[in-house]
C-alpha cells in the first residue's frame, strides 16, 4: 500500500514574513494619542486616553479621527471630518515615533530571520508617509524588501489586495509566506490572500478575543516567532 507524504511535505518552503505594524512591531498608541489630542486642543474638545487610542487602532487613520471626534462631542459633517483627517495627519506625520517604541526582540528576531534568508515585507493600514518615518525613525527601514500602506491600493486589510500586492512587490507567493499581525483584520487578509501561516500576537491591538479567530497560533512574545517558525518546519 502506498503511504501518503505527510503534510509537510506537500507544504512550500516559506520562504517571507509579512508583518503588520501598530501592535505587531511597534507599540505606537501613544503619539496617536498624541496627535489626536492636539487635533482634539485644536478643536476645543476634551483629550482621549490611551486604551481608548488603543482601541480605536487598526482601520487606518480616518477611521481613527472618526472614532476620535465620535468620543468627544460627535462627528462632524463628511467634509468637516475630511479637513480634521487631514491636520491630525500633517501633527502625527511630523513625529509619529516620539513616543513609540519597537516591541521587546523585534529588532534582534528581524535581524536573525534576515540572516536565515527570509524575505520581510510590512503591511499596515497606516499610511505610508507616516509609515516610513516610523520605521527610519526606530532603525528597522533596512530590514524590509517592500512596504506597502493603508493609502497604497484602493482596499485596506481585512482586504487581501494589500496583503497580495506586498508580495507581489517582493516576488513571493502566498503559500510560500507567514503573516504575523495583532488584530482581526490581519487574520481576516492574510486568510483570504491564501498565507501559509496566520501567526497573531498577544500583546497587541485587538477588539475581540484572539482565541476567537481562525490563525495558527498565537505569540505570547516577539522573539518567540523563530521557534514557531523552526517547530513549523520540522514538523
Ligand atoms: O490602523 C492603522 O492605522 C494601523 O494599523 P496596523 O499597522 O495594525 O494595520
Ligand atoms: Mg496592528
Amino acid at each position: 500500500m502506498t503511504s501518503l507524504p505527510n503534510r509537510t511535505s506537500l507544504r512550500a518552503p516559506v520562504r517571507a514574513i509579512a508583518f503588520d505594524l501598530d501592535g505587531t512591531l511597534v507599540d505606537s498608541a501613544a503619539d496617536l494619542m498624541h496627535a489626536s489630542n492636539a487635533l482634539l486642543a485644536e478643536l476645543g474638545r476634551p483629550p482621549v486616553d490611551l486604551p481608548a487610542v488603543r482601541s480605536f487602532i487598526g482601520d487606518g487613520v480616518a477611521k481613527l479621527v472618526e472614532r476620535v471626534l465620535a468620543a468627544t462631542g460627535g462627528l462632524p459633517g463628511a467634509e468637516e471630518t475630511a479637513a480634521h483627517t487631514r491636520r491630525f495627519l500633517a501633527i502625527y506625520e511630523a513625529d509619529p515615533s516620539a513616543h513609540s517604541a519597537l516591541y521587546p526582540g523585534v529588532a534582534e528576531t528581524l535581524t536573525a530571520l534576515s540572516a536565515a534568508g527570509l524575505k520581510l515585507g510590512v503591511c499596515t493600514n497606516k499610511p505610508m508617509a507616516a509609515t516610513r518615518r516610523l520605521l527610519a525613525d526606530l532603525g528597522i527601514a533596512d530590514r524590509f524588501t517592500a512596504v506597502v500602506g493603508g493609502d497604497s491600493f484602493p482596499t485596506r486589510k481585512p482586504s487581501p489586495e494589500p496583503v497580495l500586492g506586498l508580495l507581489a512587490l517582493m516576488d513571493i507567493r502566498p503559500e510560500e509566506t507567514v503573516f504575523v499581525g495583532d488584530n482581526e483584520h490581519d487574520v481576516a487578509a492574510a486568510r483570504a490572500a491564501g498565507v501559509a501561516r496566520v501567526l497573531v500576537l498577544r500583546y497587541g491591538y485587538a477588539r475581540v478575543p484572539l482565541e476567537s479567530l481562525p490563525h495558527d497560533g498565537i505569540l505570547e512574545r516577539f522573539g518567540a516567532l523563530t521557534g514557531a517558525l523552526s517547530a513549523a518546519s520540522a514538523c
